[in-house]
């Protein structure tokens, strides 16, 4: 089923940018469900592309349970909201390592976005904090991500965990060769390069009907699936947490490019501080980045228009456009459009 585009085809390039078919056009997007705080996060990723002058939008696609004040605010922010119908995997008893991960396989719907040629998905839980548009001219056909890590103790189930294995640093505990073969790369599904494609999307929905749940949900069938075609892209463009203070020693922190806020109570927007390892310096001033950027209204979409740093998208310029009419007809008070000057 098509996602039910809140977008008419002509706003699936609010920047001016090839329109779909012509040339190659390329897209960041992310994913958002429910009506909790998440979207907070979706804010602080527009904001944060927005601040490292990125050339491309960020599409969103939302679940039904996405409400609509939630959905303006995305607009407001000059995302392109398209909404998708959930995936569900097969049923299943899984233990998932969280709960609400089997939401995540909706995720699945952004390969039917194939007005775009290429996509960077990013959690939402991410920020970006340096400019990371050149990925998208990596090769075609190929699927790129960042090594996970088997550490924390959201891995106790597996069989890395239990031997103390880690792809991060192979060498430092060999993999016991009685347990067979090495584990393949694995990747972390809070940010890939990927690009959309029909067979794709329909050959995805078609082996998950048949692939039983385990416990990162989406993220281990990604894993499956991409195999062989998976590129390990360096961890500066997806800093997991839990790398600081499981392998410090592969990360420099002043190189790192995007952060991704997935280790216990890092979540910016719900931070105290008092989960495991939140204390650390390094914790607390990456939750403040996060914050500037949320907070700096001069990065908000309609300043960013009356400034000019950024051309009205099609899909605003409508939504100024139907709010004026309704005005017009003494429907709502009139909300003046902000100037394109
Ligand atoms: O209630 C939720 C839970 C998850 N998500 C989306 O699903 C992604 C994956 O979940 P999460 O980042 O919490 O997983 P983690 O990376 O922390 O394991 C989030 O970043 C959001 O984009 C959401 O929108 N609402
Ligand atoms: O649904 C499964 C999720 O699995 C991944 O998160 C995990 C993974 O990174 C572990 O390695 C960490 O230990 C853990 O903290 C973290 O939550 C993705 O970030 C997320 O997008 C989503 O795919
Ligand atoms: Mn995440």
């Amino acid at each position: 089923m098509a996602p039910h585009d809140i977008t008419t085809a002509a706003d699936a390039n609010p920047t001016g940018l090839a329109k779909a078919g012509s040339m190659p056009s390329r897209a960041y997007v992310t994913f958002l469900a429910g009506n909790g705080d998440y979207v907070k996060g979706v804010v602080g990723l527009a904001k944060g592309l927005r601040k490292v002058k990125s050339k491309y939008p960020l599409v969103v696609a939302i679940l039904p349970d996405v409400p609509g004040e939630h959905r303006e605010i995305l607009v407001s922010q000059g995302c392109i909201v398209k909404e998708i119908e959930p995936v569900y995997p097969p049923e299943n008893q899984t233990q998932f390592a969280m709960a609400y991960y089997v939401i995540n396989y909706s995720k699945l719907r952004i390969w039917e976005f194939v007005e775009y040629s290429k996509m960077i998905y990013l959690d939402g839980d991410i920020q970006v904090f340096e400019n990371i548009d050149h990925l998208f001219d990596l090769p075609d056909n190929n699927f790129y991500a960042v090594m996970d890590c088997f550490c924390e103790k959201t891995w106790s189930h597996s069989p890395q965990y239990k031997v103390g294995y880690c792809q991060q640093c192979p060498d430092r505990f060999k993999w016991p060769a009685k347990l067979g073969p090495k584990p393949a790369l694995y990747f972390n599904a809070g940010m890939f390069v990927y690009e959309p494609n029909l067979s794709t999307y329909h050959d995805l929905l078609k082996k998950l009907k048949i692939t039983p749940p385990t416990p990162f949900a989406e993220q281990d069938f990604l894993n499956m699936y991409f195999r062989d075609v998976y590129k390990p892209i360096p961890p500066i463009y997806n800093l997991v947490l839990a790398l600081m203070w499981r392998h410090p020693e592969n990360i420099q922190l002043d190189k790192v490019k995007v952060v991704h806020y997935c280790a216990a109570g890092s979540k910016p927007w719900r931070y105290t501080g008092e989960e495991q390892n939140m204390d650390r310096e390094d914790i607390k001033m990456l939750v403040k980045k996060w914050w500037d950027v949320y907070n700096d209204e001069s990065l908000d979409y309609k300043n960013s228009v009356a400034s000019g740093e950024v051309e009205a998208g099609a899909e605003q310029k409508n939504l100024q456009a139907f709010l004026a009419a309704l005005s017009e007809a003494g429907v709502i008070p009139y909300i003046p459009a902000p100037s394109a000057a």
